[in-house]
């Protein structure tokens, strides 16, 4: 089985490591790296797989997936440099990003693959999207489709569409969790007990995420079978309406993905 290092532990990269134990795959065939060693040993005694250091990492595994911030990106690449090429496989999590950035610093040759996955990945319910650099061949892209469809949904797509996933289904999760908790003050505000209120919701949210993932209907048929003709949701709807709601989220949704763009922007070529 090939081995697999996380450079950078932290949200995402931990995310990772517990998916794909959860997904069956054996701690001896992964290592991650991580800057703090408290937050090292925290996840060795969590979930069993060892530590190391970026050059050890660069060495033992075929498969490097690079998990830490985008403004960290410069010392690890300067310490992959010398120990990776043709033969490894860099995996980059990055946002913005781009595999160009790799390629440029990297051996001649060395295969990258660009990934925006986001953190359902730590109960297998992940939406990644991978696009492969220039050197990855469609062996490369199945390994890392192999890899992530362990641990959720993937899609293939050119990597020009990576910043507009970034702020799709990269930071998705994080809008939904914003709705849901701003939903339970609104049970807080109408009197419900903290706990009634968090139930109603959450499993209002799981019931609607199933059905949108379930039903062939349109997002518009489902809620319109919700809304009943002079009845509560329409009175609702109309309140949504009138704060600009959908325009709150195109312009939220723009925004995430301007970021995206921005983060890359000090590693465009030429
Ligand atoms: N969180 C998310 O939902 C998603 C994140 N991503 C991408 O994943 C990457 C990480 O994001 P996130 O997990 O949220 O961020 P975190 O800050 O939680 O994780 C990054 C981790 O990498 C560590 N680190 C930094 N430099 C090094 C290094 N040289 N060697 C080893 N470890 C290092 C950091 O340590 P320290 O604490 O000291 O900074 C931190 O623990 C980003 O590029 C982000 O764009 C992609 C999709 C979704
Ligand atoms: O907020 C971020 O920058 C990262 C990328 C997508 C989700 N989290």
């Amino acid at each position: 089985m090939s081995t697999i290092a996380v450079l950078g532990a932290g949200k995402i990269g931990e995310a990772l490591l517990s998916g794909l134990l959860h997904a069956g795959r054996a701690p001896e065939s992964l290592l991650f790296t991580e800057r703090h060693p408290e937050r090292a040993a925290d996840l060795t005694e969590r979930y069993g797989i060892a530590s190391t250091e970026v050059p050890e990492a660069a060495k033992r595994a075929d498969v490097l997936v690079v998990a830490v911030k985008p403004q960290d990106i410069e010392p690890v690449l300067d310490q992959l440099a010398p120990l990776v090429g043709p033969g490894s496989l860099v995996v980059s999590l990055c946002a913005g990003l781009p595999t160009a950035l790799y390629e440029s610093r990297l051996a001649e040759g060395t295969p990258v693959v660009r990934v925006m996955p986001n953190t359902p990945m730590l109960v297998n319910e992940a939406m990644s999207a991978i696009s492969p650099g220039r050197h990855a061949t469609a062996e490369h892209v199945r390994t890392v489709e192999e890899l992530l469809s362990s641990v959720g949904k993937v899609l293939v797509l050119p990597e020009s569409q990576q910043d507009a996933v970034t702020a799709l289904s990269g930071s998705g999760p994080a809008y939904f969790f914003y709705l849901v908790e701003a939903m339970i003050d609104a049970g807080i505000l109408l009197g419900l007990p903290r706990a009634v209120a968090e139930q109603l919701i959450v499993q209002s949210a799981v019931g609607a995420a199933k059905m949108l993932n379930e039903s062939a209907e349109h997002p518009v048929l489902l809620r319109e079978a919700v809304t009943s003709p002079a009845g509560t949701t329409i009175n609702g709807i109309r309140e949504l309406e009138k704060h600009g709601v959908r325009a709150a989220l195109l312009d939220a949704i723009e925004a995430a993905r301007d970021r995206s763009v921005e983060l890359g922007r000090p590693h465009q070529q030429g």
